[in-house]
């Protein structure tokens, strides 16, 4: 029987409000401290097969940033556009997360850097990681960065990322502090990861500061891996078969005793429905799946007591879901 502590999820309609228009590939979402939905799109740069060369190097520097702004902010309730900034400076948007005082940290796929920005945005960003346009797996590198999380100490932790299969943890001022789930780049997949296999694009993180755990939606292992944020090793995964073979994002709740809201991929051929779940974070039971045939590349997912709110790839879509009262589930 379902869990009574959670209600299902149902699509709103006609959110967002069609004031904002056509959107670029939409790779990243985040709630700033006022409840407003930010969204993290491509503009007219699209990432597409041709997009890397074999050593991961970015194709199309010479055609220069999106000129159109990346970083929207949208009112929950209407769907309007509040804000918008970050035109002339991006390539590829990937993640993005909003830390305790509205910082705005992103990353960027083809510049393989990581950037955080003031409250609002701005032209220059507070703090940038990553040598420019420079794929490596040194420790003063990234390799397609995917996500950051920030913790209210100011730590900050970034999954790095699609060709390197970890997560750096950063100091406020970006000291390296510790790397976790790859011991080394030369280490063999399953060393110094007691799971016994390596993360294979490390896409997405959902911080649990109450609860001292790190997750990350290990993508192309179809699985949650948790870890320590006090000893920085791995503690738990999270698998189901209705995860199918690729999980691409997740973000934690601290709601209703802890939730973990997820995404899944689609597969070829499509062996399981595209879809979210809710999941209660401590022993990662699935409470709920939503909507139903929705989604279809699915790419970010961010959760706030307005709603849960999803972004895809193509269709370029963003999406909020609320609970849906008529399916209250009762008290057994
Ligand atoms: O994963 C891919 N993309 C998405 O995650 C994304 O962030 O766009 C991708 C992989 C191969 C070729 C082209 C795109």
């Amino acid at each position: 029987s379902q869990s009574s502590l959670h209600t299902a999820l149902r699509l709103v309609e006609g959110w967002p409000d069609k004031s904002v228009g056509s959107l670029g590939q939409v790779a990243g979402v985040g709630m700033d401290s006022s409840g407003n939905v930010v969204i993290f799109h491509r503009g007219d740069h699209v990432w597409d097969a041709w997009t890397f060369d074999s050593k991961r190097q970015y194709r199309e520097k010479d055609k220069g940033p999106i000129s159109t702004d990346t970083v929207i902010s949208l009112n929950p309730q209407t769907g309007k556009p509040v804000h918008q900034w970050g035109r002339d400076f991006f390539y590829l948007p990937h993640g993005l997360t909003l830390d305790h005082e509205d910082n705005v940290w992103v990353t960027d796929v083809a510049m393989h850097q990581v950037f955080k920005f003031a409250p609002g945005g701005g032209e220059r960003p507070l703090l940038t990681l990553g040598e420019r346009f420079v794929p490596n797996w040194s420790t003063d590198h990234f390799c397609q960065p995917t996500d950051v999380a920030v913790e209210k100490s100011g730590d900050f932790y970034v999954s790095d990322g699609y060709c390197n299969s970890r997560i750096l943890k950063f100091d406020s001022t970006g000291k390296l502090l510790a790397v976790l789930g790859e011991v080394s780049h030369d280490a063999a997949p399953d060393q110094g990861f007691a799971l016994g296999t390596q993360m294979v694009i490390p896409h997405s993180l959902a911080l649990a500061e109450d609860r001292q755990q790190l997750c990350t939606a290990d993508r192309e292992n179809g699985r949650v891996v948790c870890f320590s944020t006090v000893t920085g090793k791995p503690v738990r995964t999270i698998q189901h078969p209705e995860f199918g073979e690729r999980l691409f994002a997740i973000s934690y709740s601290p709601s209703q005793g802890g939730l973990l809201h997820a995404v899944n991929g689609p597969t070829d051929p499509p062996t399981t429905p595209v879809q979210g779940f809710t999941m209660r974070f401590g022993d990662g039971e699935i409470l709920d799946t939503w909507p139903d045939q929705a989604f279809r590349n699915p790419h970010d997912v961010a959760c706030a007591s307005s709603g849960v709110y999803v972004v895809e790839i193509g269709p370029n879509k963003v999406w909020k879901l609320e609970p849906s009262e008529a399916d209250q589930i009762s008290v057994k």
